[in-house]
């Protein structure tokens, strides 16, 4: 059995971990973190996870992650970057569903993070973790930087145009929308239900710590720069991101056939018929992104639809999916629930 170590259990992300982790065949959740709630059992913070998770919270000071085969850090950006060196060194592997190895220019990574980086020399060896983008690399690395939850929509519906050469890589626009628990668990007036209910905004539209992170993705994809105009809103949804995006033709192509074949064997990645809508629903607490390829009226703009769960696909399920891989264990394992509904 695998041994897991879980560092930020009481979040959003951290307790979608320890649902995936305690039904995952190959896995021991063998340390818990939260400073807040060091001694209070899990499944009394949790109800949903009683009879299945039989732990204490520990504080991350004292815990044995040191003694854990893999590592998780569900925790805000910033942290993993202090403590995944010693863990690395001890022979632990790391999965940062945090930013702190997201982006390879370090100096990028200050200014939109607005920090110093902890440990600047582990950058270059973490591997980015979208797996169908970059499953080979992802086999063999001891340290996995699991992308953002907009990151994740945005690049998995653009990585077939992009890749394949056929819209113009200056003037993409990414429109995306996210359910609230994307804010994380902590007390925040913009998450209050009287603030985000019944209600609709744009966000960080000057810029958003996303934009270099999906620059870089869809760049390296295209091995040139590419421009990216990139809108965050908040929607009152509890869990979901529904991604609009935008990309003109640049040489005619089957764009349905081109996105069938690229996630042709994906078993997370479902391309629809053609005229579809994908919904944040079908993709409700399952690991999946659900893509729909339009081509309105025929003209020259291209308008994909790209939803995922974010705490899933766009976090916690993506980060198992990510050691599945790494371990050698079916891709699948603990992530092939269907979606919840209603
Ligand atoms: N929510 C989402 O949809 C997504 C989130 N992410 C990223 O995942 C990470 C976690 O997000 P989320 O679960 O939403 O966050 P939350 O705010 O819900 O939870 C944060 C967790 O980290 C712990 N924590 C906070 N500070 C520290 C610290 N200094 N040392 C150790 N533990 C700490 C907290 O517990 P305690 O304070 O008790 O220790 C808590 O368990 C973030 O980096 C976020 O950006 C990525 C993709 C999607
Ligand atoms: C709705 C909402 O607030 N969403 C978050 C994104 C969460 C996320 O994925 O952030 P990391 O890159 O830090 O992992 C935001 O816009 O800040």
């Amino acid at each position: 059995m695998i041994k897991a170590g879980v560092v930020g259990g009481t979040g959003y992300t951290g307790v979608e971990l320890l649902r995936l982790l305690a039904q995952h065949p190959q896995v021991e959740l063998a340390a818990i973190t939260s400073r807040a709630e060091a001694g209070t059992r899990v499944a009394d913070m949790f109800p949903s996870l009683r009879r299945r998770v039989d732990l204490c919270f520990s504080d991350p000071a004292s815990a044995r992650l040191d003694e854990c085969d893999v590592v998780f850090f569900a925790t805000p950006n910033g942290i993993a970057m202090q403590q995944a060196p010693a863990l690395l060194d001890a022979g632990v592997r790391v999965i940062d569903l945090a930013a702190d190895y997201r982006i390879t220019d370090i100096a990028e990574w200050e200014k939109w993070y607005g920090m110093r980086h902890a440990s600047p020399e582990c950058v270059e060896r973490a591997v980015y973790g979208l797996p169908e983008i970059n499953r080979a690399a992802i086999a063999g690395a001891r340290l996995v930087a699991n992308p953002g939850c907009y990151p994740t929509a945005v690049q998995l519906g653009l990585a077939p145009l992009v890749e394949a050469g056929v819209v113009e890589l200056g003037s993409l626009i990414a429109d995306a929308k996210s359910g609230v628990s994307g804010a994380g668990r902590k007390a925040e007036v913009s998450s209050l239900f009287a603030e985000a209910s019944d209600n609709f905004k744009a966000y960080g539209v000057a810029g958003h710590r996303h934009l270099p992170e999906i620059r870089q993705g869809l760049s390296r994809l295209a091995q040139k720069p590419v421009g990216l105009t990139f809108v965050p809103h908040l929607t009152p949804l509890i869990r979901g991101i529904h991604a609009t995006l935008y990309a003109r033709v640049a040489r005619e192509a089957d764009f349905q056939a081109l996105f069938e074949q690229r996630y042709a064997g994906e078993a997370f990645v479902d391309v629809l018929p053609p005229g579809s809508h994908p919904e944040t629903r079908s993709v409700r607490a399952a690991n999946l992104c659900r893509i729909a390829v339009h081509r309105p009226q025929g003209g020259d703009t291209l308008v994909v639809l790209s939803v995922i769960d974010n705490l899933v696909k766009g976090a916690a399920g993506q980060a198992v999916q990510n050691m599945n891989i790494m371990f050698g264990l079916p891709e699948t394992d603990s992530l092939w629930q269907l979606p919840v509904l209603p």
